[in-house]
């Protein structure tokens, strides 16, 4: 019997058309998620990780053409209209995004925001029911006090609160699929870890799987599953996190964790990538990391390498390390 993977995606593509301009952000990201698994999207900001992320829930609109494919549960998302969209958003696939504060509504009630959420996706249908349900959601995301949380306004919370309350939102229609965009970077360090582990329990408890978006290795390194490494909007590097970020294949990779400060590393005496990722509507022909790559041949500047599998379970897009391991 074949399993059909919660979320699928193959040669996404995302380009934006702003007056007759058009830019091609995502180009060509290949991947699935199975049930109770994770995958992180990492890199450096402006790769395309919020946007492949927000292109899977197509969350565009008309402002951006969206190529490829994305079957969430074998469903085909982008053929489908906003009406069907907005069933499936919240319900099988949802979104904690970055900043809490921003996902809720500073004029209502947190209990109140969850009670709607779970009448619209038809959870609850008695509005006491809803909300002894909101209670119980916020004690599952570890809000100490439900009762008095649920009669909160957001700005009563801490921030790490009001991300737990956004997350019991996002949980709340029990989704195959969570994307969670950044989750901690706008969180003190301490309530980071936190959010973390809270992500990693839900995951367990209700199998879902798991799509990450982080620029923070610590993070990919933490959460663990797969990850997926991303350039100038193409997937570079993709696989379990803990062989990725230990042993990279990808220079581009390898650049990016040589670049992270080591304990008792002197400041200054970093090694980083030189030069700068190449600017969205300006990606160079061949590879887009061949002007900053050491290992880069000349054949690299008009030869655009796929992904493809470099050893059990790993890819890399770059004949480079591809040839290193054939010789090997
Ligand atoms: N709505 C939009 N219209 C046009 N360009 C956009 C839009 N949203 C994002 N971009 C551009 O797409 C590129 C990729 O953005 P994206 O947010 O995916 O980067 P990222 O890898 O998630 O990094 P960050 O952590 O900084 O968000 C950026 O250059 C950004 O300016």
């Amino acid at each position: 019997m074949t399993v059909i993977p919660p979320l699928e995606v193959r040669d996404l593509s995302t380009t934006f058309v702003a007056r007759r301009r058009r830019t091609e952000v995502v180009r060509g990201v290949s991947f699935t998620i199975g049930r109770g698994e994770t995958m992180m999207l990492l890199g450096e900001s402006g790769s395309g990780k919020s946007v492949t992320a927000r292109s899977i829930m197509r969350l565009y609109g008309s402002s951006a053409e969206i190529g490829g494919s994305v079957r969430l549960a074998g469903q085909e998302l982008l053929g489908l209209g906003e009406p069907r969209l907005r069933a499936i958003r919240g319900n099988q696939i949802a979104l904690v995004p970055q900043d809490p504060t921003g996902a809720l509504d500073p004029l209502r009630r947190i209990g109140s925001q969850l009670a709607e959420v779970l009448a619209v996706h038809g959870v609850e249908g008695v509005k006491t029911a809803a909300h002894r349900r909101a209670e119980e959601l916020l004690a599952m995301v570890g809000i100490p006090d439900p009762k008095r949380v649920a009669g909160s306004y957001p700005h009563e919370l801490s921030g790490g609160m009001r991300q737990r309350a956004v997350i019991a939102i996002a949980v709340s229609c029990d989704p195959q699929v969570l994307i969670a965009d950044e989750p901690t970077t706008a969180l003190d360090v301490t309530v980071q870890a936190q959010i973390l582990e809270l992500l990693a329990r839900l995951q367990q408890r209700l199998g879902m799987a798991v799509l990450m978006v982080t620029h923070d290795v610590g993070v990919a390194a933490d959460f663990g599953g797969r990850v997926g490494v991303m350039y100038a909007g193409r997937l570079v590097e993709a696989g379990p996190a803990s062989e990725v970020l230990s042993a990279p294949r990808h220079p581009y990779t390898a650049g990016l964790l040589e670049s992270l400060p080591t304990p008792g590393a002197a400041r200054g005496a970093l090694r980083s990538i030189v030069g700068a990722p190449p600017p969205v509507g300006a990606f160079p022909a061949g590879c887009a990391f061949a002007p900053r790559c050491r290992q880069a041949r000349p054949s690299c500047t008009h030869e655009d390498p796929p992904l493809v599998a470099v050893a059990e379970d790993r890819a890399a897009a770059c004949p480079v390390v591809n040839a290193e391991r054939v010789v090997a």
